[in-house]
């Protein structure tokens, strides 16, 4: 049986998403949509024959839908992560969890108190094959003990809506969750460099920063956040061991001599950039929602990871480092 799938938010990703579940991923349709933008919704549920739902509400409540998946504005994502879990139903949400660690403690205890796991979020980097080749490597014992981490995340061009405080919970929350997945620890201090500004930033946007992160054992992360590199969405990861590094390759692109130069193509959207990856996360979310069972982040992890970022923006505007301090995690999510 295929697994009927309701869409929440037909913008950007949610339509890759419709495409996706829709195109690529198996034992699952497309069966409801719905945004707040009504015209994109329409044209959406033509396109993949669905339902269009005036609310998300309706949607989550439909007997059409199976589960959920989210993919409209941040500050959205609570609120119908909390009626998915209030119907019973399996929901895999788009980063951020939640914009508050409030929300995201409400999550966890409704969570919880319905007794079983509902919540997937969607860092999908989890799910990319290059990534996951570092961990092995880390897990070997390779490369000695982790001690340093250097990373960046470049978009080429700013989203105009983009304010400060997401170069943290929108873009550098996916650095926060690898790096804590690839270590397999929890940060013990957070702090936010800023300096020279880039003159084709956006209005008011503070860009580059840095971000400083340190984990409980001592393990120093750098990670360079740019949302206006102006010439490409590149993602970079260094591990650097006792005895050795690892780093993450650029995607495989093809090699092209001509014209007296060597070159490779640079990838100028995320949507590129992870396509097997989200195309991995999927196909894994909808397998194990029909096996009742969920494997991928957890609620946990957006509440670690959101609580990282909170500590971030506040070392940003304190101009000092902050520690990053976690409620105990509740054996639920062991
Ligand atoms: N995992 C990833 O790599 C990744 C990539 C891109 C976006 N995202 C996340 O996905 C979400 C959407 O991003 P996007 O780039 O597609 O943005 P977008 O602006 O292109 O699309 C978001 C859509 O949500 C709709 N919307 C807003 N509020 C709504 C509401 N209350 N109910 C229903 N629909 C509503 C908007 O009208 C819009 O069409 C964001 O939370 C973003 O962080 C994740
Ligand atoms: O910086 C961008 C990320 O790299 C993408 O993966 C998306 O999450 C997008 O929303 C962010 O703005």
């Amino acid at each position: 049986m295929e697994l009927r799938i309701g869409v929440i938010g037909t913008g950007g990703i949610g339509r890759d998403h419709i495409r996706r579940l829709t195109d690529v991923i198996t034992g699952a349709k497309v069966t409801a949509v719905t945004d707040i933008n009504k015209e994109i919704a329409d044209k959406a549920a033509k396109q993949y024959h669905a339902l269009s739902f005036p609310t998300g509400e309706d949607l989550i409540e439909s007997p059409e839908v199976d589960a959920v998946l989210i993919a409209s504005w941040d500050p959205t994502h609570a609120g119908y992560v909390l009626s998915c879990i209030q119907a019973g139903k399996y929901v895999l949400c788009e980063k951020p969890l939640a914009t508050t660690a409030r929300d995201c403690l409400k999550i966890m205890d409704a969570e919880m108190s319905y007794g079983k796991r509902l919540v997937q979020v969607g860092f999908m980097r989890r799910y990319d094959k290059d990534y996951r080749a570092m961990k092995e490597v880390i897990q070997s014992g390779r490369i000695g003990e982790p001690l340093l981490v250097h990373a960046c995340h470049r978009n080429r061009t700013h989203i105009t809506s983009h304010s400060n405080d997401m170069t943290v919970t929108n873009s550098g929350i996916h650095e926060i969750d690898i790096l804590r997945w690839l270590l397999e620890e929890e940060y013990a201090s957070a702090q936010v460099l800023t300096g020279k500004q880039n003159k084709n930033a956006a209005e008011g946007l503070q860009d580059p920063q840095i971000l400083l992160l340190k984990t409980k054992n001592g393990v120093q992360i750098g990670i360079e956040v740019n949302m206006t590199s102006g010439y490409g969405y590149d993602i970079q990861c260094e591990i650097v061991g006792e005895t050795g590094t690892v780093r993450l390759p650029d995607p495989s692109a093809l090699l092209i001599r001509s014209e007296g130069k060597h070159t490779h193509q640079i990838f100028t959207e995320w949507s590129q950039r992870f396509v097997d990856a989200y195309d991995n996360e999927l196909q894994q979310w909808v397998n194990d929602v029909k096996k009742a069972t969920l494997s991928g982040p957890s609620a946990w992890d957006g509440y670690a990871a959101c609580i990282t970022a909170d500590a971030l923006i506040r070392s940003r505007n304190s101009g000092t480092s902050v520690p990053v301090t976690l409620q105990r995690r509740p054996e639920f999510y062991d």
